[in-house]
């Protein structure tokens, strides 16, 4: 039941269980026993933890770095307790067998073509993946996970190894130790067991967020002490953070450093010097070429403002001007993705149904990342990926020097950014060229379906096969019963499907495959149905996404808008900021759209640098004496006390943070 499991585990439910059960649960899955984690200090102390531990002063894991997705509805595992739908393919469902993920994608989820979105532009896009890289990363088994099982190498399901099953008409494209399957290794499994929802579901295997869930800029700063060290240039005692050693930009602007551990295993221009993967707070960052811009404006941005608090006020030593630039690039996260990505995303409607205004911080809300959420609904941008990275020159047409570029072509290829003309190209591509439109019949992009690149992983993927399959892994409720628990109708006929996708070839496709409505997975139902008026998503996600933003705005003590985080003052400057504003001040962008995210055409449509709105930081301004003692105590003198929770060391941890 618990093999393969992340060790941790604070059984603190004597009231539920008798402490030889306890014990006996903490033998069987591994975990010891810890105390659970108290918050003795932090109120003295006005910044976000780095691991997102003690937002919550009543609940300190809520929300914290390596702590399990949250269900909003109990798994359902092939044996109730662990074993993915389709794990055992002969075993029936409603009466019919699971379709293998690779033929739902290949038959409903892939497309050679796409449309164009004409309102929206790419950075939608790549905002969408650029935050979802803030509040979540499942970590997954390895194949040194000490099951003796190399996932790379076998087709059979055996933990922590769930292949994705070729197409036989497939197989003989393949590599030989590749017939036949592509490689999945199953997400890593928590460990602690949270006796509050019943003990069925207490003993039912949960998958982790190695993330904070709080939307805090944990892609720029890091989810550790470790990695957040390495990521400041603490030796410049600046509150600065470091950049690369090696490479500047063509106008001497920094990029970000690289990794540690050489060579990386990110592609190489085989003509010139090695360029190796970047780091960043997440270690996704290479993926893409729009998401490692997006990083180095946000490096470039941190170090920025650092720069002009350090004038403003002179008296503020490293520490502190590092933690209030931390804290302004957090708040300025959170204004956009709220105010200027998830209406565009959910549209009016839905926002102002399951979002609505901020009435304040409330302690009550869990703001942990649910596994629907992580798995299937915000999975929704993968079907806006467009097949070509465009790149365009200073009068945002194609470069003749860097012409554009299949996608397969750019993923863990950060070379390309430091040879060949730095971000800009790629960021006048991203707001200069259109968002690829999302139907029914043109999901997911054949570039990523039959092309993905993963790292270590020589074969190409199938990333709609991947989303599928890790929906399975984590035992995912199917498509209705998320229906039903967002108040709409169950699918019980072809008419009702039909109705829900608005298109009935698509919906009998559907049927056919899954021959019965109650198998039809969550991430398929949800991607294929007619979009909201003004959104990106149909009933499903916006529901589901809604209900998630809603959670991690209100759940979050820090949130930029709760009473005592900024003054009234500083609130009127951060709104002013827009995603315009960060690439003219950080890049050699001279002209951009009002808002990014809306596309329109060049020039009638752009405006110059001066003309966008921007903060005004003399509102941070303190009079010597000022601030509490407290801003001023070194961060790591309060952590000390701070035993936090990192699962590659000894669990077996008390918390007093
Ligand atoms: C070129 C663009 C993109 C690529 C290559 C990409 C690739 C991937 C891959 C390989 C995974 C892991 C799949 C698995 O094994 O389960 C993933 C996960 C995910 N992606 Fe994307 N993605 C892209 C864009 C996006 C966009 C635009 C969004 C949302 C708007 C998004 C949201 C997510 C989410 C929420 C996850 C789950 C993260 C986790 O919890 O680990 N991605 N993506
Ligand atoms: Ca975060």
């Amino acid at each position: 039941m618990f093999s393969n499991s992340a060790c941790f585990v604070t059984l603190a439910q004597e009231k539920l269980l008798s402490w030889k059960h306890l014990k006996l649960i903490a033998e069987l899955s591994k975990c010891p026993p810890t105390s659970p984690a108290t918050c003795r200090y932090t109120q003295l102390y006005k910044y976000r933890l780095i691991s997102g531990f003690c937002n919550n002063r009543q609940n300190p894991r809520w929300g914290a770095a390596n702590t399990a997705l949250v269900r909003w509805l109990p798994a359902e595992y092939e044996d109730g307790e662990s074993e993915p739908k389709g794990w055992n393919p002969e075993r029936l469902h409603n009466g019919f067998q699971l379709p293998p993920a690779r033929t739902v994608s290949r038959e409903i989820m892939t497309s050679a073509s796409k449309w164009k979105d004409d309102s929206y532009s790419q950075l939608l896009v790549d905002w969408g993946q650029y935050i979802s890289h803030d509040i979540t990363l499942t970590p997954q088994s390895t194949s040194t996970d000490g099951s003796g099982v190399d996932c790379l190498k076998t087709c059979e399901n055996v933990h922590p190894c769930f292949p994705i099953q070729q197409e036989p008409s497939q197989s003989f494209l393949m590599p030989s130790y590749f017939a036949g399957c592509m490689p999945f290794f199953r997400s890593t499994s928590d460990c602690f067991v949270n006796f509050q929802s019943g003990i069925r579901q207490a003993l039912q295997r949960q998958q982790l967020n190695a993330m904070t869930s709080f939307i805090d800029a944990s892609a720029v700063y890091g989810r550790d002490l470790k990695l957040e060290s390495f990521l400041r240039d603490l030796p410049g005692r600046n509150g600065k953070l470091a950049v690369n050693a090696r490479f500047k930009d063509p106008k001497g602007r920094p990029y970000l450093p690289f990794v540690t551990k050489l060579p990386s295993a990110c592609h190489q221009d085989l003509q010139g010097e090695r360029v190796e993967c970047f780091s960043a707070g997440d270690n996704r960052v290479s993926e893409g070429l729009p998401l490692t811009s997006l990083h180095t404006l946000w490096l470039r941005e941190h170090n920025r403002i650092a720069e002009a608090l350090k004038h403003i006020n002179g008296h503020w030593s490293p520490e502190m001007i590092y933690q209030e630039t931390r804290k302004i690039i957090g708040a300025l996260h959170q204004i956009i993705t709220l105010r200027d990505y998830a209406p565009k995303i959910i549209g009016p409607e839905s926002f102002k149904d399951y979002i609505g205004p901020y009435r304040g911080y409330d302690p009550s809300v869990d703001p942990s990342i649910a596994n629907v959420f992580a798995t299937a609904a915000f999975r929704f941008g993968h079907a806006t990926i467009s097949p070509i990275l465009y790149r365009l020159n200073e009068s945002f047409q194609e470069d003749e020097r860097f012409p554009h570029l299949r996608l397969h072509n750019t993923l863990f290829s950060p070379w390309r950014i430091v040879k060949e003309g730095g971000i800009e190209p790629v960021l006048r591509g991203v707001i200069g060229s259109a968002a690829s439109a999302v139907s029914a019949d043109m999901l997911l992009a054949d570039e990523v379906t039959e092309r993905l690149v993963v790292l270590d992983t020589l074969k190409q993927m199938d990333l709609a096969a991947l989303n599928l399959q890790r929906g399975r892994d984590h035992g995912l409720p199917g498509y209705n019963d998320w229906r039903e628990f967002c108040g709409l109708q169950r699918i019980k006929t072809l008419d009702d499907l039909s109705l829900a996708v608005g298109d009935c070839r698509v919906a009998k496709r559907i049927l056919d495959i899954y021959k019965h409505p109650d198998n039809i997975d969550v991430y398929p139902g949800g991607l294929v149905e007619r979009l909201l008026p003004g959104s990106r998503t149909g009933p499903l996600f916006a529901c589901l996404i809604g209900r998630q933003m809603k959670v991690l705005r209100d759940g979050d003590r820090f949130w930029w808008e709760a009473d005592g985080v900024f003054t009234q003052q500083q609130k009127e400057e951060l709104l002013k900021f827009s995603l315009s504003h960060l690439i003219c001040d950080n890049s050699d962008i001279g002209e951009v759209p009002p808002d990014p995210f809306r596309l329109g055409n060049y020039p009638s449509h752009y405006v110059s640098c001066d003309q966008i709105p921007s903060m005004n930081l003399v509102a941070w301004k303190e009079e010597m004496g000022e601030g509490q003692p407290l801003d001023l105590l070194g961060k790591s003198e309060l952590q000390e006390n701070c035993r936090i929770s990192d699962r590659t060391q000894n669990a077996n941890r008390v918390f007093v943070i």
